[in-house]
């Protein structure tokens, strides 16, 4: 049997050929079940529907249009999983219906039962068919993208009057369309196949490159139209067009056809393995890690599991990281964690603390100078911090810091990966992975001019935010267990603890110089203690009478709460997927009209 399907139209787009193989390719030669004679919604008719993708393959169907059925329902939106059950145009049955959001709250399969007038009806969409059941008959349909799928009921003599099948598209049947009250065939075994000849092609097939280029050619044009994707009625094919001239003019074209739903199937079950083997390996990785690289880092809160989560993201990557947050919060034993669980592990870090090192001396440093560049430079020249980087890590800290000079010199090693020593002429390549820090507000600076705002966008591929300590306050408790025991190792003094009463004040308290300031006051407190036991006394005047002001914290609303909550929730999975909105609405669960509503109300 011909494996192709071919169709040939005339100069007026006119069908004048259709192989066997075509109409089973757009599914217009079946005999399509137990039948039913041609006609038009009525009002009052039953009306079933079952649409896996609201718009797409259902003749644009939209969520006002299932006011036709009585559903008024202002969260329906476009491309929603729907199941209806409604009258037509008559609202003496109130509509039962179920609606989901694409990737949101769809699960694979679904489905609707309900009772109408005493027959059971049931709608159910699966991963590639959907099943309309009324009074014991079932009309199923098959998918492989999208289809809209509806079943059509006389309300006076409760008999099935149209139902969907392959090739509706072809027999322009669309769900909308029938709505619309536009006249469907008749169907069924006795029923002449679709009398295709002499109709004009985009009655049988309105859309698709393919079937453009067969008109343009069919008219006189040249085409080079070969083997090329074509979705045509919703189906997945591969075409060719060509000119058909008779005695040296243009007669008409034929388009050659090849049906690839079945290959489409097999490269999306494919590409669905393959993402979920991506995505497991993530999980495993992550885990490993997490177990075994970013538990140096100490915080349980949901704020620093997902700044160990980003930090093991981060640690794969050899993308420049900026840590952003407050003075004290970590952000320096963040950047060595992240080396330390990176590749570049037994390589290099170089710690530079761009804020303390005099400005006149910062180029030299990074970059390294050539012997008598300048007076007072070592005769033999020196190897820049960037050099002995090499292979490794710099971590430039207080990078909000440095001169405007310094930073275009920055800008050129993050652009071009190399740098000149300072009377120097051959450029060095820059075989370094950089991670930058600031506490400043970069955005603040650059609005200031005193940041270069080309510098931060080269900057801030991979931000890592590290949250304030008093943001975090169930932090504390192992916070304090990890650096007290650091300390009580580095004083020689034995174990010692903190008691509940002392606990309770520590976590009271606002910490404005954040892990630094607990880390020095456990010092303190440790060198206080004479036991082993840590109380209140051994704490600072500033954290005991703390406890007394909590009381006159001016609290917010619950909504500023809220509000800030979700901030900081679409900031981090920004942050996580590199800035990936689509991958971030998924993780977020969040819809797409409700994610960009949000990115627009906090100016994200
Ligand atoms: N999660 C943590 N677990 C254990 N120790 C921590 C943690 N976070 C911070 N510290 C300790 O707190 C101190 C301050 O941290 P760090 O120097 O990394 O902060 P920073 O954000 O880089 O500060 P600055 O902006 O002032 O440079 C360090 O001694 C660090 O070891």
């Amino acid at each position: 049997m011909m494996k192709e399907g071919f169709i040939y139209v005339d100069k007026a787009a006119k069908i004048k050929l259709y192989n066997k193989r075509a109409k089973e390719i757009f599914r217009i030669d079946k005999s399509m079940g137990t039948g039913h004679p041609q006609g038009a919604i009525k009002k009052g008719d039953l009306v079933i529907i079952g649409d896996n993708c609201l718009g797409k393959d259902d003749g644009g169907l939209k969520p006002e249009s299932l006011s036709k059925i009585g559903i008024f329902d202002k969260t329906i939106r476009p491309t929603d999983v729907l199941m209806a059950v409604g009258t037509f145009e008559d609202g003496s049955i109130k509509p039962v219906y179920r609606h989901y959001h694409q990737g949101e709250d769809f699960l694979p399969s679904v489905s609707l039962q309900t009772e109408i007038l005493g027959f059971p009806v049931s709608v159910q969409i699966g991963s590639d068919s959907i099943t309309i059941s009324f009074g014991g008959e079932s009309f199923v349909m098959s998918y492989i993208n999208s289809i809209g799928h509806l079943v059509i009921i006389d309300r006076s003599t409760f008999k099935v009057k149209f139902y969907q099948t392959d090739g509706y598209t072809a027999r322009s049947e669309d769900l909308l369309y029938v709505l619309n009250g536009k006249h469907y065939r008749a169907k069924g075994p006795t029923v002449d196949a679709l009398d295709i000849i002499n109709q004009d092609i985009s009655s049988i097939h309105k859309e698709g490159a393919a079937i453009q280029e067969l008109c343009n050619v069919a008219r006189g044009g040249s085409s080079t139209y070969k083997d090329q994707f074509s979705e045509i009625n919703g189906i997945p094919t591969l075409c060719s067009v060509f000119p058909v001239d008779i005695r040296g003019k243009r007669d008409g074209a034929v388009l050659k056809i090849e049906d690839i739903s079945s290959l489409q199937k097999v490269i999306q079950q494919r590409n669905d393995a393959l993402t979920y083997i991506e995505e497991m390996k993530e999980l495993v990785h992550d885990k490993v890690l997490d177990e075994e690289g970013m538990t140096i880092i100490k915080g349980e809160s949901p704020a620093m599991k997902n700044v160990k989560k980003l930090a093991c993201k981060a640690s794969r990557s050899n993308s420049t990281v900026l840590l952003l947050g407050e003075s004290g919060t970590g952000k320096s034993h963040l950047a060595e964690t992240i080396h330390g669980s990176s590749t570049k592990k037994d390589q290099p870090f170089i710690h530079v603390n761009c804020g303390a090192m005099p400005e006149s001396l910062l180029e030299s440093e990074l970059f390294g100078y050539e012997k008598g560049s300048f007076t007072g430079a070592n005769s033999e020249g020196k190897a820049g911090l960037f050099e002995k980087a090499r292979g490794g890590t710099i971590f430039l800290d207080e990078i909000g810091d440095i001169s405007l000079a310094a930073q275009v010199k920055l800008l050129g090693v993050l652009q071009n990966k190399t740098f000149f020593k300072l009377g120097g002429t051959t450029s060095i390549t820059a075989d370094v992975r950089i991670i930058a820090a600031t506490n400043k507000n970069l955005e603040e600076e650059i609005k200031n001019e005193r940041f270069r705002e080309d510098l931060f966008y080269r900057l801030n591929v991979f931000p890592i935010w590290m949250p304030p300590l008093r943001e975090r306050k169930e932090d504390i408790c192992c916070l304090c267990d990890e650096i007290l025991s650091q300390i009580c190792e580095k004083l020689q003094c034995g174990e010692k603890f903190v008691s509940p009463g002392a606990q309770r004040l520590l976590i009271g308290y606002h910490w404005p110089g954040n892990v630094r300031e607990l880390e020095n006051t456990l010092e303190r407190a440790a060198n206080m203690a004479d036991g082993r036991i840590i109380t209140e006394h051994h704490l600072p005047e500033r954290i005991t009478s703390h406890q007394g002001k909590i009381r006159q914290t001016v609290w917010k609303s619950f909504q500023e709460y809220t509000e800030e909550a979700e901030k900081r929730a679409i900031l981090e999975t920004l942050a996580y997927y590199n800035n990936d909105k689509k991958r971030a609405m998924q993780a977020l669960k969040m819809g797409k009209t409700n994610f960009y509503q949000k990115i627009k109300k906090y100016n994200l």
